[in-house]
């Protein structure tokens, strides 16, 4: 499996967002670095279909990005994710397994295996509205994996976890990137010791370094290294 990204650009009125960027993914962890502002979510969302990019190019085994195929391999959790606080978490995640086509009867088998996995089965009769920002965190990666996707995308997945939260979070992506193209934006450099194999550095819409993490001894001293002040007040690295 291979995502193939070739000078993908977007330009919006004022601003290049995203600058020809080119990369080519296999399964594995992704860990996308970069100060506010450095390009990330446009970069993500432009791989999930929802903005289209100004130039370029993306393909996931060759299907282009508009292409229903391409979708049904996709599993996304955006920043601003909205979670219906009157719905319980099964509830939910039924919900969004129709949005997706999938049948009742797998949706509700699929839900249940997903509780599971992001150790929200004694919660899942709870509503939503009582769920802590980690219990919702987790459920919006269980809705990212309904579909058993290929290339997960997650947008900022612990902003606004608490450093407890962080933790678990961590391990649950980390089960993730056997088989999938697992692509984890953040700003907290911690939360990528340990569990990405890549990490890649955004600055200005462009990638400005790849390479695995195992190479990188301190990833935030690296991190500091490539933005300087801008790293530091951004208030970006601390653990
Ligand atoms: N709809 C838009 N119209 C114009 N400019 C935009 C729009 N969306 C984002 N931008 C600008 O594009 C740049 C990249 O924004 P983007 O949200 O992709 O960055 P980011 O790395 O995800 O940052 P953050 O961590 O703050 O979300 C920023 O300068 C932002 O102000």
């Amino acid at each position: 499996m291979e995502l193939v990204i070739r000078a993908l650009s977007k330009q919006y009125p004022h601003k290049l967002a995203v600058d020809r960027v080119s990369l080519t993914l296999t399964p594995g962890i992704y860990g996308l670095l970069g100060a506010n502002g450095a390009g990330k979510t446009t970069l993500m969302r432009m791989l999930c279909g929802i903005l289209h990019p100004t130039g370029g190019e993306i393909s996931l085994d060759g299907l282009g990005v508009a292409q229903e195929e391409y979708r049904a391999c996709l599993g996304y959790l955006p920043q601003d994710f909205g979670y219906y606080p009157g719905f319980t978490g099964e509830e939910f995640l039924w919900y969004m397994g129709a949005l997706k086509g999938l049948p009742k009867a797998q949706a509700r088998r699929r839900a249940k295996e997903l509780l599971e996995l992001v150790g929200l089965s004694q919660a899942a009769k709870g509503k939503i509205k009582t769920y802590s920002g980690g219990m919702k965190q987790r459920l919006g990666i269980a809705q990212a994996l309904l579909g058993h996707p290929k290339l997960l995308v997650l947008d900022e997945p612990t902003a606004g976890l608490d450093p407890k939260e962080r933790v678990r979070f961590r391990g649950l992506i980390a089960s993730l990137g056997k088989q999938s193209i697992v692509l984890v934006s953040t700003h907290i450099v911690s939360d990528l010791a340990h569990i990405a194999d890549v990490i890649l550095l955004m600055k200005d819409g462009r990638i400005i370094h790849q390479g695995p993490a195992s190479e990188i001894a301190d990833l935030e001293g690296f991190y500091l290294e490539a933005f300087g002040e801008e790293g530091e007040h951004g208030g970006t690295v601390s653990l």
